[in-house]
Order: structure tokens, then sequence, then C-alpha cells
């Protein structure tokens, strides 16, 4: 089965050396500038003239020599291209570490109201016309921004200039007027931002791509964030590819088309050896790179390559060799699944002169990669559409007889995002009758599918034979007028034009990204100037607010301070007042309440006296509690109106108040105690003085021991003097007896008002000459006051919540607008990188300095 590898041949250390020496057409790792710093004139190094010392091209030669100038030239501008292709990596870098960084996520533009962008296109009817060049590719979804014709591309028209061109066709535009955006309060959302190319983000539902901003605009503007971050990574890896392809010195030419179109008859009949299996059955498998013997030091060889990113030509443990002569045995058995192989290096020599061969032309290397065909199935086509990103000329063979298919119209559309210009062969024109008719349908479906390739079809489009021009075939014969044509055409695209096949790809990558990068900075800077004039508007208009409300707070509360003050000294004199009168006419109003049982029942009636007395006191005391409650639920509601504050609940302190058993609140009991009874309390003597002469008198008759001799003496004497002494003795014991029982009589008839009145007294004296009325105003109205304060403190904890919350949102504010303005001086920067590097990518023109060489 392995018949057809070959022993590894030995590598030649002095040659290997000696390829090694020569300096690369692309700067060195250490000249590439990691930040994006522009290319200056300063920056062209010219590699291209050491590498035109190293090489053995021979000068005399005026064919080699002009092509040898046109490689400076190339040099020289794929220089700046490389420089311009690390700033834009650099650029795209610091978007993504700003997007993960920053609080401002970049915002994706194309969010349009449809009405606003119908009418706005409407209103741009006269700028289609430049978009209408654009139209005629369908791939080209890109307006005015992105100029189409070459002139335009060639002058250093800015970025700024052209997105205002854009801009300004629409109505409201926000540069028509001025370009400070702070100053714009035009929704964005109305605004005609161009179309993103490169960073467009299609969102496809299943298999419909329709409705995408309608599904954009249901995103979050975090996930758009995150889809554009993974948009500018992909951007930054095909940058990196670009910069291997660009600095690569050899061009690597992919022929691909629909299975057998002729694809490995063509690089046969280009190389005029038989080199690659052909057949009417599928018989490419892999990638077949066809390579000038000169890069494997001159030994012609196939190297089979399972792992095409190990491939090490001078590690023989990274390839198998197989002999030419069964390498259609070989391709067999990979297309049987015998053989497992990803690619395959053909190094074999082109015996043709320089002038002559594509492969050996003593300039450039170029590689022939002959590849699977496009509808032999999916993932081979997949790998073929991976792979065009990393070779510079696409040619793109299609059968006379079937036409475009849609894979191979698939493989135009996606290879136009940077490859405008394709050359085509048309083969198997020999096998067609009506040739007029087949080159105007196909011609037509390429203007379709590449306008720049279909402007240059005299040059791009060429319809042969390939079968004809094989060396068996023409047995060393002329080959035919038009694949002579064809060979001369591919020389020129691939060697002389590689400005246009190999830099032209890159430089409009380049104008595509910046392009985008320019939209995505403007229409964000726009968005932040937008936010900035909205958040700077309601800083503006909270201030005042903010101010009213501290000054509402201050006078709010020293009203309410106020207020509660003067309540609490109403309830103070009210309560004082109350309880002070409260015991003044009390014995009347007592003795009507407490029944009189009789002397026997003395002491029980006095106790029941001071027992109602003091009842009556406490009850005062609690009607004062009442009118206090009333008078501290009316300032508390006084209080919430000062506040504009209707809530009712704020009432419930002082509904709620003395309605609790209070230790400190005078009671009953307490009071009774404090009214001590003593048995003297029984009888009233003060009141009566005269009466109690009278009884003293009488008691003195009856009882002289007890009133003593003298007074006894002189009672007599006042008498006899006055009634004679005779009458005193006839009349003194019935008198003196009638009188002592009267003044009994009248001091047990009067013991009920006694003990009344001398209660009363006690009360009185207890009362006002005591601390209990201030102790009861003191409380009612320290009670009263904490229920002020509550309310006052609530008052101005709803303040503080206010002010807090407007010292938060401010805060939010300033932040808001801190990060508006860094956004809108960093988009501006942005922008104006991006601008700046556009119109550096502008000035590599990669076809008019070609065309003055060839002058
Ligand atoms: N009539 C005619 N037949 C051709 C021409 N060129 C190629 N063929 C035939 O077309 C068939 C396929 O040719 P290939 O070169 O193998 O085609 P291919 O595109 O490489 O095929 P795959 O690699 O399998 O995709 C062969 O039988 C060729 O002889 C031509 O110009 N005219």
């Amino acid at each position: 089965m392995t018949s057809y590898f070959s022993a590894q041949p030995a590598q030649s250390t002095a040659s290997t050396q000696r390829r090694n020496s020569l300096p690369r057409l692309s700067m060195d790792d250490s000249d590439r500038p990691t930040t994006t710093i522009l290319p200056t004139p300063s920056h062209h190094v010219l590699p291209s003239l050491s590498y035109a010392a190293a090489t053995s091209v021979p000068h005399e030669n005026p064919f080699n020599q002009n092509l040898f100038l046109q490689q400076q030239v190339f040099a020289d501008k794929s220089n700046r291209l490389l420089n311009l292709i690390q700033s834009t990596k650099g650029l795209l870098e610091e978007i993504r570490e700003t997007n993960a960084t920053r609080p401002w996520q970049t915002y994706y533009p194309n969010l349009q109201i449809p009405s606003v962008a119908a009418a706005a296109a409407t209103a741009n009817s006269s700028s289609t016309a430049t978009a209408s060049a654009a139209s005629s590719n369908p791939l080209r979804r890109s307006t005015s921004f992105h100029p189409e014709d070459d002139s335009e591309r060639a002058s250093p028209v800015s970025l700024q200039q052209r997105l205002q061109r854009s801009f300004t066709s629409a109505p409201g535009s926000p540069l028509q007027h001025n370009n400070n955006a702070a100053d714009s309060h035009t929704p964005l959302v109305g605004r005609l931002f161009p179309e993103l190319n490169v960073l467009k983000l299609d969102l496809k539902v299943g298999n419909y791509a329709t409705g995408n901003d309608a599904l954009l605009r249901g995103l979050e503007r975090n996930a758009i964030a995150h889809l554009l971050d993974g948009r500018i990574q992909q951007s930054v890896k095909h940058l990196d590819n670009l910069y291997q392809r660009v600095s690569d010195k050899s061009s690597k030419v992919l022929i691909t088309g629909d299975l057998n179109a002729g694809k490995s008859t063509l690089v046969n009949a280009l190389m005029q050896r038989t080199i690659l299996p052909i057949d009417q059955q599928p018989c490419t498998s892999l990638f077949c790179e066809v390579l000038d013997a000169q890069e494997n030091e001159g030994q012609e060889a196939v190297h089979a390559i399972k792992d095409a990113s190990t491939y090490n030509r001078q590690d023989p443990n990274t390839f198998t060799v197989v002999d030419m002569r069964h390498l259609e045995k070989f391709m067999n058995d990979v297309i049987d699944g015998y053989e497992d192989y990803a690619q395959v290096k053909v190094y074999c020599t082109d015996r043709r002169l320089v002038n002559d061969s594509l492969l050996h032309n003593g300039v450039v290397d170029i590689a022939l990669i002959d590849s699977p065909g496009l509808n032999r199935d999916s993932v081979k086509t997949t790998a073929l559409f991976a792979r065009q990103q990393e070779i510079d000329v696409v040619v793109f063979v299609v059968s006379a007889e079937n036409h475009f298919t849609l894979s191979g119209k698939e493989f135009l559309w996606n290879a136009a995002n940077e490859k405008t210009h394709i050359f085509i062969v048309v083969n198997r024109f020999d096998s067609i009758r009506d040739k007029e008719r087949c080159k105007r349908v196909i011609l037509d479906q390429i203007k379709q599918l590449s306008a720049k390739t279909y402007e240059d079809a005299d040059e791009l489009v060429h319809f042969v034979s390939a079968g004809s021009c094989l060396p068996e075939v023409i047995q060393g014969g002329d080959l035919p007028a038009d694949f002579l044509r064809l060979e001369e055409c591919l020389r020129s695209f691939v060697l002389e034009k590689r400005c246009k096949s190999k830099l032209a790809p890159a430089k409009v990558y380049l104008e595509n990204i910046l392009s985008d990068v320019s939209v995505l900075s403007e229409s964000n800077r726009h968005m932040a100037a937008e936010e900035l004039a909205k958040v700077r508007l309601e800083l503006e208009r909270g201030e005042p607010e903010y101010k009213d409300t501290l000054i509402r707070r201050e006078v709010v509360l020293e009203r309410v301070d106020r207020l509660a003050e003067e309540t609490c000294v109403l309830i103070d004199t009210m309560t004082r007042e109350k309880l002070t009168n409260a015991v003044d006419d009390i014995e009347n109003v007592v003795s009507a309440l407490v029944p009189w049982n009789g002397l026997l029942h003395i002491w029980q009636y006095a106790n029941d006296l001071r027992y109602v007395m003091a009842d009556l006191f406490v009850d005062r005391v609690k009607s004062c509690e009442v009118e206090a409650k009333e008078k501290a639920k009316n300032c508390v509601n006084d209080i919430h109106t000062l506040a504009d504050d209707a809530s009712a609940a704020n009432q419930m302190d002082a509904l709620t108040l003395f309605t609790k058993p209070d230790a400190n609140r005078i009671t009953t009991g307490k009071l009774k105690d404090e009214l001590s009874l003593e048995f003297t309390d029984i009888f009233e003597v003060q009141d009566k003085l005269g009466m109690a002469s009278v009884s003293l008198g009488a008691v003195t008759m009856f009882s002289s021991k007890a009133l003593g001799y003298k007074s006894l003496i002189h009672s007599l004497f006042d008498i006899t003097s006055t009634v004679g002494v005779s009458n005193v003795r006839k009349w003194a014991v019935p008198v003196v007896t009638v009188a002592g029982l009267g003044v009994l009589v009248y001091i047990a008839a009067d013991m009920k008002h006694a003990l009344a009145r001398k209660t009363a007294r006690k009360l009185r004296a207890h009362v006002r000459e005591g601390t209990m009325v201030h102790d009861e105003a003191m409380r009612i109205t320290k009670d009263c006051r904490r229920v002020f304060k509550s309310n006052a403190w609530e008052i101005q904890n709803r303040f503080q919540k206010e002010i807090e919350a407007h010292e938060r949102r401010r805060a939010e504010q300033e932040k808001a607008a801190k990060d508006g303005e860094q956004a809108v001086v960093y988009f501006g920067k942005v922008f104006e990188k991006a601008d700046e590097l556009a119109r550096w990518v502008a000035a590599v023109e990669v076809e008019v300095e070609e065309r003055k060489i060839k002058a």
C-alpha cells in the first residue's frame, strides 16, 4: 500500500543556511510597531534592496530588471501596509481593552427606526448615486462612506469628511449643524449611520437572516457589546493572518472551482508537465501545493503532510515522502480512505524559461494550490472557505458547460470581503457549441458576483480548454493563443500586479475595518455626547430641587420644634390649672357621694371620704390626660401638615398616648394613703371656736377635775354676778346640763361635715403645697413631648432619606457625566486615529504607481 513512499532525502546544511540568510521581505518582529504608531516615511525600510543584493537575479536581463524594480515598489508598499496592519490591530485591541475595563460599553450603531431610515433613504436619493455603484455589487453593502471608484480611493479624503458626507444626507444629521455632539439632543436611534462591513453583526434565527435590526434591538446592550467584541477579536486574528500573508514574500495561488471543472488539468497545463492526476471521477481530495523545486534545494519531491501547522521541510518527521510517479495512486488511496493526509507539497522543476514560467520566475516564490472540488463535500468546502483567507490570489476554474453553481457563487461572495479581483478560467470551452452565448451568460454572472473582476474581464476572465494544452496533447507544438494569453495575464496578475493581487486585498480589508471603527467610534461618540447632555441637564435640574429640600428641611424642622414646644407649654399650663382647681370645692362634691351611716360608722365614713376624694382627683388627672392627648393629636396633625405628609399612620403615637399603665401616674390608692386619717380629724375644733368655749364651760361644770379650779371659780364669779347667787344656785345645774348636752348633740351632728372639710383641707394642702401637680404636669407633658419628638424625628428621617436619595442620584449622575465625558474624548480619539490610519491606507496606491513603472 505504501509502495509510493520514497526514502527521505538528506538535507543540505549549506544551502539551508544560504536560504535562511535571505532577509525577509517583511519587517522583522522587532520592527513591528507594538502600539498604534502611524507609519511615517522614515518607517519605510526597503528590505527589497537587500533582498535584491542577496538574490542571484540576473540584472542584465531587462525583463527581470523591470520585474525586480516592481518588487522594490511592492516591498515599499507592503512595508507600509504591514505598519498599518499593526497599527490597526493595536487600535482594535485598544477598543477591546476599553470595552473590558471601562464603564462605557461600545454601542452597536445601526439600530434605526425603520420609518426614519426610510425617510432618510428618500432624502438621501442624491447621495445614492455613489451608493448605486456599490450596489452593483450586491455583496458590498456599504454606502458612499466606502468609495468604490479608484480615484476616490487614491485621494486622501479623510474618514471624517466621508462620514460627514454620509451623515449630511440624512435629515437632522448631527454633523450637519455642528461637530460638538454634546450640544446635540437628536435621538441617536433615528440617525442614519453607514452600515458596518467586517464588524456587522448578522444574527440568524434558523435559516432566516431577516429582521436583523429587530433582533439586535431585542438584545441587551452588554450582549451586543459582547457580540461586537467577538467580531473585533476575529478581526484581530484576521489582521494577524493578513500580516503573515503580506510579509510572506511568496505568493499563494489557490486554484479552486467545482468538481471536475479541470483544476488539476489547468495546473498541469500551466506547468507543461503531468504532475497532478486527472480523472473524470473526483480525484483531488486534499490540497496539493505545487512549488518550485528551488524551494527544496532544487530537489523534486512530494511531501505528504498530516498536520499542516507542524510541517517543516527540514524536519522529515513532519511529512512522508511520496514518489512522484505514484502520486496518482497515493491520491486515490487518500480518496478511498486508505491513507489519511491533509495536504501534499509537490516540489517540481519548471524547465521553461524564466520569462515564461510562473513558478520559476526568479523573483517571487509562487505556490499553486490545487484544491478539492467545491461541491465535493461540505467539510472540504468549509476548509476551502477558511483557506482562502490565507491565500493571495484566487484562480477560479468554472466549467463552461455548467457555469457558476451555487457553491461556486457562495465561495465568490465570501471571497469578495477582501478580494475584489478574481482570476477566472472558464474551462472545457472546446465542448461548447455556441461560444458567444456561453461567454455572454458567464460574463453576466461574473458581473453580479464580482464587479471589479468584470471591469477587468479582459485580463481576468479567460475562456480556454486546458485539456488541449497538456504536453501530451500538443506534443511539442505551440500552445493555443487563448491559453498563452491566459498564462501571460496570470503571470502579470500574480507577479507584475502583485500590488493588486496581493496587497489590494489587504488594503481593502484595512479600509473596511477602519471604516467600521470610524462608524463605531463616531456613533458611540454621539451616543455618549447625548447621554452626557442628558445627564448634565438632569444634574442642572436636580440642583435647585436638592437645595430646596435642604432649606425646606431646616424650615419645617424649626417650625415643628416650635409647634411642639408651644403645645407642650399649653398642656403643662392646662394640667397645672386643672389639677390645682380640682380640689377647690371638693368637700361639697364628696359629701353628696359618700353616704353617712351614723356615728357608729364614722371611721368607715372617714375612710370612704379619703377614697372618693383621691378618686376624684385621679379622675381629674385622667381628664387632663385626655385633653392633653387631644391637643397632642392635633399637634401631630399640624406637624405633618407642615411637612406635607398626609400619612395617618404618623398619628399612631398620639392615639396610644396614656393608654398603657403608667407607674408614675398618681393612683387613688396611693393618694388615699397620703391623706392619712387621725383620730382628731373626726372632731372639727378650729371652725367652731365660740361653740367650743361654751362646750368647754359645760364640760368644766361637769368635770372640774379636768378643767381645773381656777377656771371654775372664774366662771362661777361671772355667772353669780349676773344673775345673783341664789338664782345661780337654783339654775346652775339644769343650765349646765342642757348646755353640755347641746354641745354634744351639735358636735355629733356636725361630725359628718367636719370630717369632709378636714379631709378636703388635707387634700388641698397636699395638692397645693406638695409636688404632685408639678409631677403630673411634667409627666403628661413629657409623654406628649416624646410623641412630638418621635414625629419630628420621623419627618427629619424622611427629609434625610430624600436628601440621601438626591445625593446618591447626583453621585450617579456625576459619575455618568464623567464617564460620558471620557467616552466622548475617547471615541473622538479613536475616530481620529482610524481616520488618520485610513488616510495612510488610502495613500498606499496599489495600482497607480504600478502603471507608472510600466510606462
Ligand atoms: N473536454 C474537455 N475536458 C477537459 C478539459 N479539461 C479537463 N477536462 C476533463 O475533465 C475531467 C476532470 O479534470 P480534472 O482536471 O481532474 O478536474 P478537477 O477539477 O481537478 O477535478 P477534481 O480535482 O476531482 O475536482 C478530466 O476527465 C479531464 O480530462 C477541457 O478543456 N476540455
